[in-house]
């Protein structure tokens, strides 16, 4: 076990071994701790914790005995280097290792096969790594993360069965045989570029299937060129003609605007990934010390799935798709066709400091399976950016609402008892952090977004402090608890208020507005209140329900929960941990009280093929 000394030993003996582009001031007179750049220590400072030192032109080969030596060390990130040949075994054994970023490397030969079982993020992505996915990756319980994308790894993609992993990408390797089983719900952007694997024609191995409701967008496999790069006088006078015409000329004259601000203020940012941000990766880049060109770059959370930066995302196909309170909403297609949401705020009342603040809250607080993934924000005067993963079934509102008529496949009770619990967990999440201090403020349908597999994630937590009060819309009245209303006082009991009005429109497919842009109200719970009175308990719910046979029981339970959230006085509003567990209850009595989808396929007489 070593200890400070032994610690600074290592460090000298690595920036002693491998020549660095950039001069650190590491020097065995001052203190490791407080005065190393890219060093960290543990907070008794005994011991270094992490080390980081992107693109700081290390070139050459990590030499052994060195880094491996840190054996407290938990984050490790030499990205953005010119490191190459093999990865020295002992730096990914460091047994206290969690997060290791060596991305947008020359790394060789084969991914070393013991890794410290501590690891929860590995980026290994923009390298030269050959040979077989190491099985061992296997036995990482706790990984989250893994990116291995663009290496000339081979061979089968081993089955890993991990719990915890949340972010992958293969993309861009050799790769053969089949995806396992264990992978199939990563979206097919992770496998791309992998020519063997399956064995077919990438198309038919990766056709994106359409959402069981809207059709998802298909991923166009090869992305229209960048917009700005093509802006001749047709193409202006060809978006002109379309209906979003303002909208997409604005967005390119801005974004062509911020390319040029970028490149006048000395063109500092390095091409490959951004910056990581938030807990994962304090850049140096973003230290007050930094200069302004390195400042204007794309601000990344931890677990980012993706690789790309500024100038890539402005090279992307974009296509409006919506507007809101809190700006334009664009959905993004990548070079590499990796799709993501960028919103385009307006009305930013916070200063920069505290919308960075901000935005760390945002990227730490809602990490959470239920809450959509913040990735990274673009800050600059004139232009304030946040990107996020795409859901490619829309929201909650348009698959509820959306496509009334012959065509609509209803939307059954188990997906929604599922979304239900799905958005009950998110907004509990959000309560759970901070010591109570959070609040969403804005539930309601169309700020509840879905995966490919109708998994729930509530949106825009934590952007209501950034704007003024004014773009407060008013089509979310209907959702608003009375006091938020009469003083404007906004709590976790008021979010609770909204989610038992979100449960009521899922409960009677009624929208608590008449329709988007009118602003006329309804009120849920009123009306809810007044049938039931009447004791006309059935007609409250959503007509598309009464298809499926005993549930009843489980309906009304639900709308007892949905009654209990919008109960007027605040204080006798349940918690938002009780009515996850509430739904958790009637989600169990659900699967007790009915048979499995596979009798029920019997019972209806449904021939399996
Ligand atoms: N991450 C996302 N993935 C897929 N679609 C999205 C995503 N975020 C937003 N959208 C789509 O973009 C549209 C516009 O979103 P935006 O957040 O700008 O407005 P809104 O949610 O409709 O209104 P408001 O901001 O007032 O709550 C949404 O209706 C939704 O269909």
């Amino acid at each position: 076990i070593g200890n400070l000394t032994s610690d600074m030993q290592a460090l000298l003996k690595f920036a002693a071994s491998i020549p660095h582009g950039r001069k650190l001031n590491w020097s065995s007179r001052t203190s490791v701790c407080s005065s190393w750049v890219g060093v960290t220590c543990t907070p008794d400072q005994t011991r270094v914790r992490s080390l980081r030192l992107p693109g700081v032109g290390l070139l050459g080969q990590v030499p052994t005995d060195s880094l491996g030596k840190l054996d407290a060390l938990e984050v490790l990130s030499l990205r953005s280097n010119r490191l190459v040949a093999d990865l020295s075994p002992d730096v990914p054994s460091i047994p206290s290792l969690h997060s290791l970023y060596l991305q947008h490397n020359k790394l060789s030969g084969n991914i070393p096969s013991s890794l410290s079982s501590k690891l929860t993020f590995l980026d290994l992505s923009y390298n030269s790594f050959m040979g077989e996915i190491p099985l061992s990756i296997q036995n990482l319980t706790q990984l989250t993360a893994l990116y291995l994308e663009n290496n000339s790894l081979s061979g089968p993609i081993p089955d890993l069965q991990l719990p915890k992993l949340r972010h992958l990408n293969l993309s861009f390797n050799n790769l053969s045989g089949p995806i396992p089983v264990s992978l199939k719900k990563f979206p097919a952007e992770c496998f791309f570029g992998n020519p063997s694997l399956c064995g077919t024609p990438l198309a038919q191995c990766f056709a994106v299937p359409p959402s069981p409701i809207s059709p998802a967008p298909v991923l166009p496999t090869k992305p229209k060129r960048s917009f700005w790069k093509k802006l001749g006088t047709r193409i202006i006078i060809a978006i002109s003609a379309g209906g979003s015409s303002l909208l997409f000329l604005l967005v390119i004259v801005i974004l062509v605007c911020i390319s040029k601000k970028k490149s006048r203020e000395g063109s500092g940012t390095p091409k490959g990934k951004g910056s990581v941000g938030g807990r994962a990766e304090k850049p140096e880049e973003y230290s007050s010390s930094a200069p302004e060109a390195e400042k204007n770059k794309l601000v990344f959370f931890e677990g980012c799935t993706y690789n790309f930066d500024l100038e890539d995302l402005l090279r992307a196909s974009a296509e409006v798709l919506g507007k809101g309170s809190y700006g334009t909403t664009y959905k993004a297609v990548l070079e590499d066709s990796v799709t993501v949401v960028v919103k385009r705020l307006k009305e930013v009342v916070l200063g920069k400091r505290e919308f960075e603040q901000q935005m760390e809250i945002i990227g730490r607080v809602g990490q959470h399976q239920n809450v959509m993934p913040f990735r990274s924000y673009y800050y600059s005067k004139d232009e304030k950016l946040l990107v996020y993963d795409y859901a490619p079934s829309g929201t909650f509102s348009t698959l509820l609402h959306g496509g009334k008529g012959a065509g609509r496949t209803p939307l059954d009770w188990d997906t929604r008892v599922k979304i239900s619990l799905g958005v009950a967990r998110g907004i509990a999440h959000l309560h759970s952090q901070g010591g109570g201090k959070f609040i969403h403020g804005n539930i309601k349908s169309s700020n509840v977004l879905l995966t490919q597999e109708l998994d729930a994630c509530v949106s825009e937590f934590g952007l209501a402090p950034l704007m003024s009060s004014a773009a407060t819309p008013s089509r979310v009245v209907g959702y608003r608890a009375p006091e938020v209303i009469e003083h404007r006082k906004s709590t976790q009991k008021s979010d609770v208020y909204s989610f038992g009005v979100f449960l009521l429109e899922l409960l009677t497919g009624k929208s608590p507005f008449q329709s988007p842009g009118r602003d006329d109200v309804v009120d849920l719970p009123r009306w809810v209140q007044s049938v039931v009175r009447e004791e006309w308990t059935a007609e409250v719910f959503d007509v598309e329900l009464m298809r499926y046979p005993n549930i009843e029981e489980d309906m009304v339970q639900m709308l007892q929960v949905a009654m209990q959230c919008v109960v007027r006085v605040a204080e006798q509003r349940p918690k938002m941990e009780d009515v996850v567990r509430m739904i958790e209850d009637v989600q169990r009595s659900n699967s007790e009280n009915r048979p499995s989808s596979e009798d029920k396929s019997k019972d209806d007489g449904v021939q399996t093929p």
